[in-house]
């Protein structure tokens, strides 16, 4: 059996990674911090996702395995000494505290002269993930190490949708997942060309995809995410039945395809139009529960320079298209609180104690004083 290890045994790792590594006949080594699961994984070597629609399918995936990262380091060395294939999905901000374990198996497979090209896919919400692994796994190899992976090892960039919400069953493991599901790969930057996987799509230009779907789904939710903290809601679906909210969301999404169709070639307009309306009914399934919490998580890091919000304001910015509706929702990401999410803890502590115009510029990396004056304006006019 070929053998896949994956980095993060969380909603997306279990409820879409899993699905297709299994669908494709792998062995799937997890590998996570979270002991529950990795002894529940270890105990059991199989889980049940659910496709929430109406008449619910469940499917069973097997043969896996867990490994605690933090307790047995060695344990994932040597998993991946010998793997087909390594994915995460673990979070943007945690890639870089993984990268010294993925250095040190590669340094193993050499090591052991292996030369069967493997690849490493981050599937994470982010421009060029994988590329970014790569930045933090480089300054823990030594020039000969290096060498070898220009030969052997591929870090291709990668888009990953499908909505796994929080999860809260008896069980450590069962996940319930959307229907809808895509997985698009970088095929260009791929070391082993030889795994293609069913149910994913390989494209050799990721990146208009990549925004398109960074943009659309992931600026929405959070627009529906930050609109609704601001009027008061605690969950997706009642957010969403909210008029302001939804009006956001169409709008958010006019200024999207306004970029996506003068910076790409690619994209048709009325097709654009669908796959948003499409957007619209997935966030709105009424099978699946989310919490605001959970889409609006980590502000500081979606108030980023390429992050959801400020790319697409500073490049429809750039073409003298509007950008209203990401402005009203970013000056929204500032006003937003969670105790329990510790960058929301800083941004408003920040807020407190330095000048609002210097906070604005640190976290977003803007320094166009024209989008950070709008961004300070578009603040100004919250209560
Ligand atoms: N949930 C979703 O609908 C989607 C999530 N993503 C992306 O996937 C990534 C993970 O998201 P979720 O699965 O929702 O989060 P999650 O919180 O459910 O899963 C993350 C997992 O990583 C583990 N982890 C944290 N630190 C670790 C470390 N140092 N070493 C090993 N494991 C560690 C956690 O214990 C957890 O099991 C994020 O980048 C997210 O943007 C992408 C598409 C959809
Ligand atoms: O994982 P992030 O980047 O914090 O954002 C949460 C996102 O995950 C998703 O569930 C899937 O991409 C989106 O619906 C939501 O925008």
């Amino acid at each position: 059996m070929k053998k896949a290890v994956h980095f993060g045994a969380g909603n997306i790792g279990r409820g879409f990674i899993g699905e297709i590594l299994h669908k494709n006949g792998f062995e799937i080594i997890f590998v996570d911090v979270n002991e529950t699961v990795i002894e529940a994984l270890n105990a059991r070597g199989a889980y049940e996702i659910e496709l929430a629609e109406d008449v619910a399918t469940r499917i069973s995936i097997d043969h896996v395995s867990g490994i605690n990262n933090a307790k047995n380091p060695t344990a994932v060395i040597e998993a991946i000494k010998t793997a087909d294939i390594v994915t995460t999905a673990i979070g943007p901000n945690i890639l870089p505290f993984i990268a010294e374990l993925i250095a040190k198996g590669i340094q193993a497979r050499q090591v052991a002269d292996i030369t069967k090209p493997l690849d490493f896919i981050a599937c994470e919400n982010m421009i060029g993930g994988s590329e970014f692994l790569k930045t933090k796994v480089a300054p823990c190899l030594t020039d000969e190490n290096l060498a070898y992976v220009d030969r052997y090892i591929g870090f291709p960039n990668a888009a990953v949708d499908r909505i796994v919400p929080g999860q809260m069953h008896k069980g450590p493991l069962f996940v319930v997942v959307e229907p809808f599901s895509e997985w698009v790969v970088d095929e260009s930057q791929l070391k082993n060309a030889a795994i293609h996987l069913d149910g994913v799509h390989y494209a050799r230009d990721l990146e208009p995809f990549i925004e398109r779907k960074l943009f659309s789904v992931n600026t929405g939710h959070a627009t529906v995410a930050y609109t609704g903290f601001y009027y008061g809601f605690a969950t997706i679906d009642t957010a969403l039945a909210d008029g302001r909210v939804m009006t956001a969301l169409i709008n958010t999404q006019k200024e999207t395809r306004a970029l996506l169709l003068a910076k790409w070639d690619l994209f048709d307009a009325d097709e654009l139009v669908t796959y948003h309306e499409k957007i619209r009914d997935r966030f709105a399934n009424p099978h699946l529960s989310d919490e605001i919490s959970r889409v609006a998580r980590t502000p500081i890091r979606k108030l980023g320079y390429d992050e959801r919000f400020i790319r697409p304001i500073r490049e429809l910015n750039d073409r003298n298209l509007s950008y209203d509706t990401h402005l009203a929702t970013t000056a929204k990401i500032f006003k937003y609180t969670d105790a329990t999410d510790p960058q929301a803890v800083e941004l408003q502590n920040r807020l407190a104690t330095e000048n609002v115009t210097t906070v604005i510029e640190s976290v977003t990396g803007v320094t166009d004083s024209k989008l950070v004056t709008a961004i300070k304006k578009a603040i100004d006019t919250l209560s």
